[in-house]
């Protein structure tokens, strides 16, 4: 019996290389297969001297130790990873599905049913990280991606921190960061609640809620929380009650994860065969 255990020492003979899947951070990222499981997964070439130069090392190291760790349907697995002379190599969870970013590009704007079941799975990924400690802070559609099936994975945690206490770096893109990492101010788990919130309007609506022609204006709207709802028939009251009870200044006062799960837009719409139950 082969033994079950993972094998530790990968190298890149043991994989046959696809096509290219795009391009990721500090490097490119192939659809590959493992040559004796035939096992498809996307391998991710990451340059050493792109790492040097941003003397990132140790963050990259952290980071490895983090994904390797966590083990959730709705969170994009690493299931390992190698280097040669020049190179890191992550050997990652294929999502046969892309990019969500695509998909919401695609047709607009996602139905209530739809972007309720995203909701549900993100807020289930989310409490098993911050069980583990994890604030993933850089939650944007970019990052997230879609299995076979059309379910929701979290992935490329570039950013993301083992969090025993309060952090203060600056991170991801401006439409999703909340007020106090706006201010660059101390932050905690409730920085993923409000990008929660942003998201489901997005998804909702197709454009994120603070979005503005400049950084500095997009800043003010987040600050100032300028909320406005275009009046379209496709959201229900509930949605928007959802929306505004996670886009609160207070971080303590947003809607806590397992709140969420029982509201009642959540309840209505989301499907529970997309997202996991406990
Ligand atoms: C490309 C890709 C990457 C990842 N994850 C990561 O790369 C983690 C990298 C990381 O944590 C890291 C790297 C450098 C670094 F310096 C640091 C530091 F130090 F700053 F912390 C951290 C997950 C999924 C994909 C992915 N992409 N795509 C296509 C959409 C292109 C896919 N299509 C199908 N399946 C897929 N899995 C994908």
């Amino acid at each position: 019996m082969a033994s079950e255990s993972p094998k530790k020492n990968w190298s890149i003979n043991d994989f046959e290389i696809g096509k290219p899947l795009g391009k990721g951070k500090f490097g490119r990222v192939y659809l590959a297969r493992e040559s004796k499981s035939k096992y498809i997964v996307a391998l991710k070439v990451i340059f050493k001297e792109q790492i040097e130069k941003y003397r990132l090392q140790h963050q990259l190291k952290r980071e490895m130790a983090i994904q390797t760790s966590l083990r959730h349907p709705h969170v994009l697995r690493l299931y390992g990873w190698f280097h040669d002379a020049e190179r890191i190599f992550l050997i990652l969870e294929y999502a046969h599905g892309g990019e969500l970013y695509g998909e919401l590009r695609r047709v607009g704007y996602l139905s209530e049913q739809q972007a309720a079941t995203y909701i549900a799975s993100l807020t289930h990924a989310l409490a098993y990280c911050h069980e583990k400690h994890v604030i993933h802070r850089d939650i944007k559609p970019e990052n997230l991606l879609l299995d076979h099936e059309g379910r929701l994975k979290i992935a490329d945690f570039g950013w993301s921190v083992q969090s025993k206490n309060k952090r203060h770096t600056m991170c991801g893109t401006l439409d999703y960061l909340a007020p106090e990492m706006v201010e660059n101010k101390a932050h905690d788990y409730a920085v993923d609640n409000w990008t929660l919130g942003v998201l489901c309007y997005e998804f909702l609506y197709g454009v994120p809620p603070f979005e503005a022609d400049s950084q500095a204006d997009t800043f003010q709207r987040i600050m100032k929380v300028d909320l406005t709802f275009p009046s379209t028939p496709h959201v229900s009251t509930e949605a928007k009650d959802l929306i505004i009870q996670l886009l609160v200044k207070d971080s303590a006062k947003r809607l806590p994860l397992d709140k969420i799960l029982k509201h009642p837009w959540i309840i209505m719409n989301a499907d529970p065969n997309g997202s996991f139950p406990e």
